[in-house]
């Protein structure tokens, strides 16, 4: 999309999307993960890890002709899309597939991005399918660094989330906020 867009997009994102604090339990305690998600489906889609953490929020029309406009430019379906908020350079995202199984087997996820530039970064998983592993670890590879810019449109396809891992590392120096829309198609619970 032009800069224009984007900035209008960025505005409208930080004003009216109803941004919520999720929580992960470490050491028996709870802590804010460091950026504010939404999570917008259709009737009837749930996705475990975001539901557990979020509400699901209906389509805005806004967002709606947005999801359109990514399925005609990808040629793919989506009936929902995680809004992350970074605040500043200080919020981020660890490493992590989106490979939960209510995603099927391969999925393919298109990602938006407005706002400030950030470094998108990836790696290979370790032992593909058993990342979670407390055992001793060979090296990690060398990862990779996209700056992302403001209207950036990407595909993460098939293997993406089988094989690699992907993280929005915290940056110092950085004062503007970023969001990030990430499409995506959950399969619908069997009616
Ligand atoms: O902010 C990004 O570019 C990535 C977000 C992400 O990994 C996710 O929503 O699963
Ligand atoms: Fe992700």
């Amino acid at each position: 999309m032009t800069q224009s867009e984007a900035d209008e997009w960025l505005h409208w994102l930080l004003h009216e999307v109803a941004w919520g604090n999720a929580f992960y339990e470490a050491f028996g305690r709870r802590f804010p993960i460091p950026r504010q998600q939404a999570w917008f489906a259709d009737a009837g889609i749930r996705y475990r890890y975001s539901d557990n953490l979020l509400t699901t929020l209906p389509w805005p029309e806004r967002l709606n002709r947005l999801r359109q406009r990514v399925e005609s430019l990808t040629g793919q379906r989506f009936n929902s899309v995680l809004a992350t908020l970074y605040r500043s350079g200080e919020d981020s995202v660890g490493w992590h597939a989106d490979d939960e199984s209510e995603l099927g087997p391969a999925p393919v996820i298109a990602s938006l991005s407005v706002g400030a530039t950030r470094a998108f970064c990836l790696r290979p998983k370790i032992t593909p399918g058993h990342q979670h592993t407390h055992e001793p670890q060979p090296e990690p590879q060398p990862e990779i660094a996209v700056p992302v810019h403001s209207g950036d449109l990407w595909l993460m396809q098939p293997p993406c989330q089988q094989h690699w891992e992907h993280a929005v590392p915290a940056e110092t120096g950085i004062h503007q906020p970023r969001v990030n829309l990430t499409f995506r198609w959950v399969i619908p619970p069997a009616s």
